[in-house]
């Protein structure tokens, strides 16, 4: 008999991504495609979600044809998706009512000050472990139904439908008749209580959704229904959802608690798996979910870095200093070091742990000798410096010191960013040979539904390190490095505090 195969379709930000996996995790075929990024005002962020399942679909099938698989050769569906990024459709003619709305959306942060001005933070932080932030599902829904005609009366008659990407892939995918999400999806949309798990019906009622909107919220592995014959030829089983990072935290095998990976993408997303328990952060982490697997919830904590590797994409495009983004590695490293210079990439403000909405992005310390060399140095300096203020905070709120970070994502192949990293840490990075994490822990919460992998067991030997890097800079040094960039910090916030 001819083996067979877990198809993965990962849908980010900026690409929708299909890849095929085999029984030993190994990559045998894939497919991407980019997307149209629609900026209607400053701060506003909006996807076409017609355009991201065209284009989700389109890559599946292409998928399939560069490995020579039919779909009836594929055991099962894996979805993952950048989460948050909110879509509202009718449940009649399955189209959208607005754009999707995306995570890194600014319009409703006056509500969400609204919401804290009302007292209400503790009460939500205390139900879904997130802070109150535009970043999350819940105020984009509201206003879409504030803001689309007619949005609100035909909600409230049950005839519009919520969902993450995933929800609106499966939606797709079954022709309209699975309406679903899973925990670790719920666990972002500010709506969710992750104590209960279940929709909650006060914070509902604080953002005006009505419950008929929202789709039933499922484990990470089972099957939630198939693919309608019309896509890939044959009925496939939809078996694992996860949202991408949770999807990561699985796929580098961070299944036991105390386990930390960095994904290194459009931004960073750290997370630490907190087992059975959510861990209440005192640092202004998120508590969410990582998945549910059987009957078994797994928490986790999250630092939320919204400009990693996009910084590179600036350097890019903004400043022009390199060509492509594999060209800032060779133009850092010829410098030792930034000389005294820092950027703080504070473009749309700063996520964890600062969660400042008005910081600005800041360049400081330079001189007459500075160089683009000691900027693009500076600008891989700044995701691991970052990456290094969100570690601080999980380990104090977790009282655990990680022996190791597990790292993936678009900018974890820069050695020059992975040794600092290490140098500033003062721990070990390890970067495993599959640095498609999000897609494989997709794949294997999709094959252990089906038994397709019997049991964790069968995946636990299939993390192989590429590379590990461990520290080289002298104490003194790595002290001097990081007290200029908490004084640049400081400075990205102060100049926004200063309007006279
Ligand atoms: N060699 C490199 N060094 C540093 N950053 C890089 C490099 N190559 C790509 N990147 C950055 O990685 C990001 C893309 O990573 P990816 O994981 O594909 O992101 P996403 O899933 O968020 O779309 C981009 O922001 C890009 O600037
Ligand atoms: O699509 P990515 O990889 O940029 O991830 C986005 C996150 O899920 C947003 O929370």
């Amino acid at each position: 008999m001819q083996d067979t195969f877990i198809l993965a379709l990962d849908q980010g930000t900026t690409s929708s991504r299909a890849i095929l996996f085999n029984r030993s995790g190994d990559m045998v075929a894939s497919a991407q495609k980019e997307f149209r990024q629609i900026y209607p005002q400053a701060g506003w962020v909006e996807h076409d979600p017609m355009e991201i399942w065209a284009g989700q679909v389109g890559v599946a099938a292409e998928a399939l044809a560069r490995a020579g698989v039919p779909g009836s050769r594929i055991a099962a569906i894996g979805i993952t998706n950048q989460r948050e990024t909110t879509v509202v459709w009718d449940r009649e003619t399955g189209q959208p009512v607005y754009n999707a709305i995306v995570w890194q959306d600014r319009r409703t942060a006056g509500f969400c000050d609204d919401i804290r001005a009302r007292g209400l933070a503790d009460t939500i932080r205390n139900k879904t472990g997130l802070l109150v932030d535009a970043y999350f599902s819940g105020t984009k829904v509201r206003w879409i139904l504030d803001n689309v005609p007619g949005a609100r009366e035909r909600a409230q008659a049950g005839k519009l439908a919520f969902g993450t990407i995933d929800s609106w892939l499966i939606w797709q995918l079954t022709h309209g008749e699975v309406h679903v999400t899973d925990v670790s999806n719920a666990s972002r949309t500010m709506l969710y209580n992750i104590h209960t798990l279940q929709w909650d019906d006060e914070l509902l009622d604080i953002l005006g959704i009505p419950a008929s909107m929202l789709p039933q919220v499922k484990s990470s592995s089972e099957v939630y229904g198939h693919t309608h014959a019309a896509h890939l030829g044959v009925a496939i089983p939809i078996a694992g959802v996860a949202g991408d990072q949770q999807a990561a935290l699985f796929g580098q095998q961070c299944t036991t608690p105390g386990m930390v990976k960095n994904t290194y993408g459009t931004g960073c997303f750290m997370m630490m798996n907190t087992g059975d328990k959510p861990v209440p952060s005192h640092n202004k982490l998120l508590t969410t979910i990582a998945w549910q697997v059987g009957d078994k919830v797994q928490y986790a904590l999250e630092g939320s870095i919204f400009i990693g590797g996009s910084v590179v994409k600036w350097l890019r495009d903004g400043l022009g200093i390199i060509k492509q983004s594999s060209d800032v590695g060779p133009l850092a490293a010829q410098v030792a070091d930034s000389d005294g210079v820092y950027l703080v990439p504070a473009f749309a403000g700063l996520g964890a742990p600062h969660w400042n909405a008005e910081a600005r992005g800041t360049l400081v310390g330079m001189t007459q000798g500075t160089s683009a060399a000691h900027i693009a140095r500076a600008a891989l300096d700044s995701i691991a410096f970052q990456t290094m203020d969100v570690l601080g905070a999980m380990q104090a709120d977790s009282g655990i010191t990680i022996a190791e970070l597990r790292v993936d994502g678009g900018a974890s192949v820069n050695n020059v960013l992975m040794q600092f990293q290490s140098d500033i840490l003062g721990t070990a990075v390890a970067r495993p040979k599959i640095t498609e994490t999000t897609a494989l822990g997709a794949a294997y919460l999709a094959g252990l539904a089906v038994g397709y992998w019997q049991s964790t067991d069968d995946i636990q030997g299939q993390w192989q390190l590429d590379t590990r890097f461990t520290p080289q800079q002298s104490a003194d040094a790595v002290a001097r490095y990081v007290a200029g960039w908490h004084r640049a910090t400081r400075a990205a916030i102060a100049w926004a505090g200063d309007q006279q």
